[in-house]
């Protein structure tokens, strides 16, 4: 192996050029990336004051083997004095919230809270989950979030816990979600165990190996639930793309758009706007939707497979006030598409991440986040929706749910157009038709990125380290 070309900078791609510089056998890597930065939805805001913002993801999960394994990278990059660990004992873990029939519940955790009838729910969960073992197995091969969770677990949780849940990490209606794709440890416990309650109780399958290293280990003396950077996520990408300069095997390019990918005797011609590009090998990190649009005619029936991939646009809302605002603490809460589909949710960043606060004088920091897979619906395009409107929408909805009256100090509004696939069901066969096609074309390509495994930060690194040792052979 000697070239590979590596499209799109987001974390999928750095990770795994990452991986890539880790193996002798490879003498080159390309990192194309068309926007002047690095990392993708990465991305964090750090103010002189001190204050630090996140405009995508702004807490990583240590837990399971795709934990571990993005901590072992963490570590590996010199990281590991930068963490901030939020453990399980901490209110940010233990509260979470759902706003409905206009005021915020405490979703139950622990055994009394199973024990007790919580409200907004009707039943003690306990019954909903002693009954679930009563439940048959699904017969179909894949069925929308929505209708399996009422099936095994009732509509109630469905309507209000599920319907919650899929907003507050897909930005996604549970009815339209495929529950294979998006909680395959739930499908998996239904098909091995019979049951979500035993599966959870006797584990619901294999999980890859990682062997944790020192970081991933504190993680688990510690407990933590969730952990961030002291100057944001967006440190980690800049920590990867630090590391494959300093490699010296690595070309970084940025603002280098790839308008078409052929195949050639010897592998692939990469055409950018200004110039081309020769690899033996092409590992692709772009969105499915940007795949499809750079791929050759001979590739139709990929294309076709690609398109169904949909996406949802987020608006995020960054809001700064002065002073202790907030009526209770936690890491947020979540509205339930019946409340309200404009809302998705309120995170309240200050609780997790107090560091990330101006140094000097009390604030509080919270993110709105708005639209998913109710955007076009509620606010229309995307191309025509103004920043006035959704900043007034967020602002009024701290006012409403948090009883806050006072405007934010601060405020920025990022518009993150079609930032999370949606795994419809069937998805998980889509891409398994897309691989077969891959092998029986021989094509030397990778298909990697959140369009396919996981939207999850540990996921599509974890994803991204897979395709680097199939493509090599070896373990990496
Ligand atoms: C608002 C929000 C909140 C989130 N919260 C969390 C969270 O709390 N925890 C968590 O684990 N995950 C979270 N996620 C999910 C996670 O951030 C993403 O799934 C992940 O970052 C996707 O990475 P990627 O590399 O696959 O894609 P991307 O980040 O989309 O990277 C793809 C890259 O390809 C580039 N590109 C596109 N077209 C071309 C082209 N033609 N040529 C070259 N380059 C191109 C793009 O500019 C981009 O940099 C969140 C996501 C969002 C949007
Ligand atoms: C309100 C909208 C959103 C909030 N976060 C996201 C959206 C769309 C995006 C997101 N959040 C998480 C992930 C990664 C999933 C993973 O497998 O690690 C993504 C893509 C993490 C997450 N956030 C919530 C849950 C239950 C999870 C899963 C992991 C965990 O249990 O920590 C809940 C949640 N998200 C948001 C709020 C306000 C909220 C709950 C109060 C914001």
């Amino acid at each position: 192996m000697t070239t590979v070309a590596v499209l799109g900078g987001g974390i999928g791609g750095l990770a795994a050029s990452y991986y890539l510089c880790k193996s002798p056998q490879v003498t080159k890597v390309i990192v194309l990336e068309s926007s002047s930065r690095f990392g993708g939805w990465l991305w964090s805001t750090r103010r002189s004051d001190g204050a630090v913002f996140e405009h995508g993801p702004r807490g990583i999960r240590p837990a399971g083997a795709v934990g571990h394994n993005t901590l072992n990278m963490v570590d590996d990059l010199g990281l590991g004095g930068d963490i901030l660990p939020v453990p399980y004992s901490h209110v940010a873990s233990k509260n979470r919230y759902v706003y409905m029939n206009r005021r915020l519940h405490r979703m139950p955790s622990g055994l009394s809270g199973l024990l007790r009838t919580v409200p907004p729910f009707s039943r003690p969960l306990l019954l909903s989950v002693a009954m679930e073992m009563l439940v048959k197995k699904g017969v179909e091969e894949d069925e929308s979030v929505h209708s399996f969770v009422s099936r095994r677990l009732g509509k109630e949780l469905a309507d209000i816990a599920v319907d919650s849940l899929c907003r507050g990490v897909f930005a996604g209606d549970c009815r339209k979600l495929s529950v294979r794709s998006c909680f395959p440890v739930l499908y998996d416990a239904e098909q091995r165990r019979g049951s979500l309650t035993l599966g959870m109780l006797l584990g619901s399958g294999p999980s890859p190996a990682v062997s944790p290293g020192p970081l991933a280990q504190r993680s688990v003396t510690e407990s933590w639930a969730q952990w961030s950077l002291s100057r944001g996520v967006e440190s980690l990408p800049e920590s990867i793309a630090e590391f494959l300069q300093r490699s010296g095997r690595v070309e970084l390019h940025r603002e280098a758009a790839v308008q078409q990918i052929s195949p050639s005797a010897s592998g692939w011609t990469i055409s950018l706007e200004d110039g081309v590009v020769s690899a033996d090998h092409i590992i692709s990190a772009l969105p499915a939707k940007a795949l499809v649009s750079i791929l050759p005619p001979s590739c139709q029936p990929l294309i076709q497979l690609l398109q169904d991939i949909a996406t949802v646009t987020v608006a995020v809302v960054n809001l700064e006030y002065e002073g202790s605002i907030l009526p209770v603490s936690g890491f947020g809460h979540l509205l339930p598409s019946s409340e309200d589909q404009a809302l998705l949710g309120v995170v309240y960043d200050s609780v997790p991440f107090p560091q990330h606060d101006r140094t000097n004088g009390r604030t509080t920091r919270l993110t709105v986040m708005m639209g998913g897979a109710w955007f076009h619906e509620v606010f229309g395009s995307p191309d025509t929706v103004t920043e006035e409107r959704l900043l007034a929408r967020a602002t009024e909805a701290v006012h409403c749910h948090l009883g806050v009256p006072t405007a934010p100090s601060w405020s920025r509004v990022s518009l993150q157009r079609d930032c999370i696939p949606q795994y419809y069901p069937g998805h998980f066969r889509r891409v398994e038709s897309m691989r077969s096609f891959i092998r029986e074309n021989n094509l030397s390509l990778s298909l990697i990125g959140s369009s396919y495994d996981g939207v999850s930060v540990n996921d599509v690194i974890f994803n991204g380290r897979t395709a680097v040792e199939q493509l090599l052979g070896t373990g990496v």
